[in-house]
């Protein structure tokens, strides 16, 4: 199989994404993690740019030994002799010198005629050649460039000693058929092509940097460069996951080999992003958090079934641990009842459709259902409400004036069947309602969150009351919905307290996974 040289230049081009900047300790980090990758190439920085980077790309070389490490340079003598000073301590040093060739930038930002920046390139590979035996050249912007002055400058670098030539769409502005043509093309045309490696290097300022890339590759292409999580200046470079997973999953197509540790992908991923403070997008292909989650009932069906109904990319190639069904309002019972046995129920169909009914009420509500949300649900379900005895609130009553302490008087039936009536006083009405309940059960209760909200509008919306109570060592939530939040509150309360004994009660088996 063709093998295809991984170039990575998140430590260069990636750092070059507005607002990242990485010191040294932390490139060394993610260089480290890129070796492990098994990338060809680190492009570790820009040597003559700053100190920083100097220091950053001379430890990195001194570092990394199963990468080759790079350096990128200007086709002036100042800065390839700056980067030889860096590079001079890594096992095969090799420089990437660039210098544009498309009419725009060679007219306005160069202020040079193509003679001029032929001769430039010429002078500055040849200078290059004189230290490192690895010469990397770029024509910067080359997708925009005048294909034949594209092919007579090649030619002239390869002449000059250059091992690879790159090939850069510099704007992202090509269409993956037009830049694949160009490598075809230069293939075709440029003396010597045979004798260096061809590189594409691709942004994404059309979203097309990635399949740019493979284009390339099927045109040509020895090597491609690329970032982890496709940050870049603008709007990033192509992605080196998405590249590396692409070429490993549609390999009856393309038929060629990276030598990527694809399971080494999440975990680079991550540190990149940790590093940077550059958060990936959640639908982000292959690393964002949402690029394993079924959340729809029908897809989370068929995964249960059998994964490949809907996952072309197992989690675990990249590295990803087992990915839990997310499940929200769009799911269905297969995955309900799922994850149900997984955290050791092991329900009726009967409770089980009862406990999805109440599940899918709280979906609705809810914007993500926790663990909690789902313990409380299914072991107020694994036992029938009437096998286990409760408190049953039959009124309250609370008496509230300015000039006067707060009183709360309610009267209850005990999971025993006796009518008891208590009462309290309190700092404010709902204090003397929370006093007057505790007084039920044995030992403190200690409030962790109490809200109210109305549900609805206008002046006769209900009020809704949630309790979250700590009581014996258990964490239970009560709600209730009330025209009045004073009884909605006592409800509430009383709730929780119930949920505690249910919960008391039934202990769910010991979770499976
Ligand atoms: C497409 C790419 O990603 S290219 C890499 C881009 N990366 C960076 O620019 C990051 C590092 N850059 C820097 O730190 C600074 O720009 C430096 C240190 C390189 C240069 O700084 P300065 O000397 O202040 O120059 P400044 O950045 O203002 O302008 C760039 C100069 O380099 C020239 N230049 C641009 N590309 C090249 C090149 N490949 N070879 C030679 N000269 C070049 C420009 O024409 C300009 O020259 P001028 O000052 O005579 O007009
Ligand atoms: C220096 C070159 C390779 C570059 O980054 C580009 O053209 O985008």
């Amino acid at each position: 199989m063709r093998k295809i040289d991984i170039f990575d230049t998140t430590l260069r081009d990636g750092e070059q994404s507005a607002g990242i900047n990485l010191n040294t300790a932390e490139k060394i980090e993610i260089a480290k993690q890129l070796e492990r990758l098994g990338v060809s190439i680190i492009e570790a920085g820009f040597p003559a740019s700053s100190p920083g980077d100097f220091d950053a790309v001379n430890r990195i070389a001194g570092t990394v030994k199963n990468s080759i490490v790079t350096g990128l340079a200007r086709c002036v003598q100042k800065d390839i002799d700056t980067t030889w000073e860096a590079l001079k301590v890594a096992e095969q040093p090799h420089i990437h010198v660039f210098l544009a060739t498309s009419p725009i930038h060679m007219e306005y930002k160069l202020k040079k005629t193509p003679d001029q920046v032929l001769e430039q390139a010429v002078e500055a590979v040849k200078y290059a050649k004189k230290f490192f035996g690895l010469v990397q050249w770029s024509a910067e912007d080359a997708f925009r460039s005048d294909r034949e002055f594209l092919v007579r400058i090649i030619e002239k670098v390869i002449a000059a000693g250059a091992t690879t030539i790159n090939v850069p769409d510099t704007v992202g502005y090509a269409s993956p058929q037009e830049y694949g043509e160009l490598f075809k093309y230069l293939r075709e045309n440029v003396r010597g092509a045979d004798n260096v490696k061809f590189s594409a290097h691709c942004h994404d300022d059309l979203g097309m940097a990635t399949i740019n890339s493979i284009s390339a590759i099927q045109n040509g292409a020895d090597q491609v460069e690329c970032t982890i999580n496709g940050i870049g200046e603008r709007a990033g470079n192509a992605a080196l996951e998405e590249i590396g997973v692409a070429l490993h999953i549609r390999n009856d197509i393309y038929q060629v080999e990276t030598g990527l540790n694809l399971k080494e992908i999440k975990r680079t991923s991550q540190l990149v992003s940790r590093l940077t403070g550059v958060v990936i997008q959640p639908n982000k292909a292959v690393v964002g958090k949402n690029a394993f989650a079924h959340e729809s009932g029908i897809h989370q069906d068929g995964v249960l079934k059998n994964p490949e109904t809907y996952e072309i990319i197992s989690p675990a190639l990249i590295g990803e641990g087992e990915v839990p069904l997310v499940l929200g309002k769009h799911s269905g019972r297969a995955a309900f009842r799922d994850r149900a046995f997984k955290m050791g129920y092991d329900l009726s169909d009967e409770k089980l459709n009862k406990a999805f009914q109440e599940f899918k009420k709280l979906a609705d509500r809810k914007k993500e259902i926790t663990e909690e949300d789902l313990v409380t649900l299914l072991t107020e379900t694994q036992v029938s409400v009437e096998d286990i005895p409760l408190f049953e609130l039959k009124s309250v009553q609370v008496s509230y004036g300015t000039e006067n302490i707060p009183t709360a008087t309610a009267s209850v039936v005990t999971p025993d069947g006796e009518l008891k009536t208590l009462a309290s006083t309190g700092n404010g009405s709902v204090e003397a309602i929370f006093n007057t309940l505790e007084q039920l059960v044995d030992g403190p209760v200690s409030i962790q969150d109490y809200r109210v909200k109305s549900v609805g509008k206008g002046r006769d919306a209900l009020g809704e009351a949630v309790v979250n109570i700590l009581y014996n060592g258990l964490t239970t939530t009560g709600r209730d919905a009330s025209q009045d939040v004073l009884e909605a509150t006592a409800e509430a309360y009383l709730n929780a307290i119930n949920r505690h004994l249910i919960r008391q009660s039934i202990q769910p088996k010991q979770p499976i996974l």
